[in-house]
């Protein structure tokens, strides 16, 4: 695991979105041959996308051969709604950008078939062989993508039931009546993920401390499915300052020195 602790949320996105744009261009995808780039929705992967657009409109990104599955989405919202994470995607993210219509994957919550809806889009995503990075952020629970505590850690797309605190949490984008937050989405699962080459996680704000805590320094263990991404072999943290204030001094030392080189022109 790789840990880049930074300032504020403002560098996190600019830090994130140059490193997401490196691996694009590193790439070189083609039409033949896209990059895949899995992508959360939530409050702080706004300011990645921000930063994201801001280089494809200098031209230092294209998102043309790019293909996008996102983690998850509320059940039952219309795509139409405004805290759907369809039309949170278009309104951030796609329409500023020129990513092709037919390469954007995101899990249909008004499918008539959940189960069904889940398992085309495990079959979808093999289809392209594996994810190649994918980017997430964490509850404040510590669940990664929806996978709410108590997931586990070898599941799969699927529907889950939000727990109070989640739906608590995200009440803020809905008039802060926890009562217009969906009781379930469906999510990717834990080993969806993990199947991932490489997993780029956000972290932002005093509210997420303890998630990252148990993401760096917990036990492995399906109460912080957060913690699962300490099986896999290559995993970038990208933290403000807030963030960090669950974790050891040593710890953060430790990451600090490694990424000396790595934090200028911030
Ligand atoms: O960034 P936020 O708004 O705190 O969201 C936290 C997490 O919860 C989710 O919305 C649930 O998947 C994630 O997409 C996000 O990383």
């Amino acid at each position: 695991m790789r840990l880049i602790p930074l300032n504020s949320p403002s560098q996190v996105g600019l830090w994130s979105a140059r490193y997401i744009a490196d691996k694009i261009n590193q790439f070189q995808p083609t039409q033949d041959r896209p990059f895949i780039l899995g992508l959360p929705t939530g409050g702080t992967p706004l300011a990645t996308y921000q930063q994201l657009i801001a280089l494809y409109q200098a031209g230092e990104v294209s998102f043309k051969y790019v293909v996008t599955f996102n983690m998850d989405e509320y059940v039952g919202l219309p795509h139409s709604h405004p805290e759907s994470y369809y039309n949170f995607m278009f309104n951030n993210f796609f329409n500023h950008v020129d990513i092709q219509q037919e390469n954007i994957n995101l899990l249909d919550g008004q499918a008539t078939d959940l189960d069904e809806e889940c398992h085309r889009y495990e079959q979808k995503i093999k289809t392209y062989g594996n994810i190649h990075l994918f980017i997430g952020g964490m509850g404040n629970d510590g669940h990664i993508a929806f996978n709410e505590p108590g997931s586990s850690l070898a599941s799969r797309t699927r529907t889950k039931t939000l727990t109070t605190n989640t739906r608590l949490a995200n009440s803020r984008f809905f008039d802060n009546d926890i009562n217009q937050v969906p009781k379930q989405a469906l999510t990717i699962g834990v080993a969806t993920l993990l199947d991932s080459e490489e997993i780029l996680t956000l972290v932002t704000g005093h509210a997420k401390a303890l998630a990252l805590h148990a993401a760096v320094e917990g036990p492995v263990n399906q109460q912080w499915t957060v913690s699962a991404l300490q099986l896999h072999p290559k995993v970038v943290v990208v933290c403000d300052a807030d963030a960090t204030i669950e974790l050891k001094v040593k710890t953060l030392n430790y990451f600090t020195e490694v990424e000396a080189d790595n934090l200028d022109n911030l």
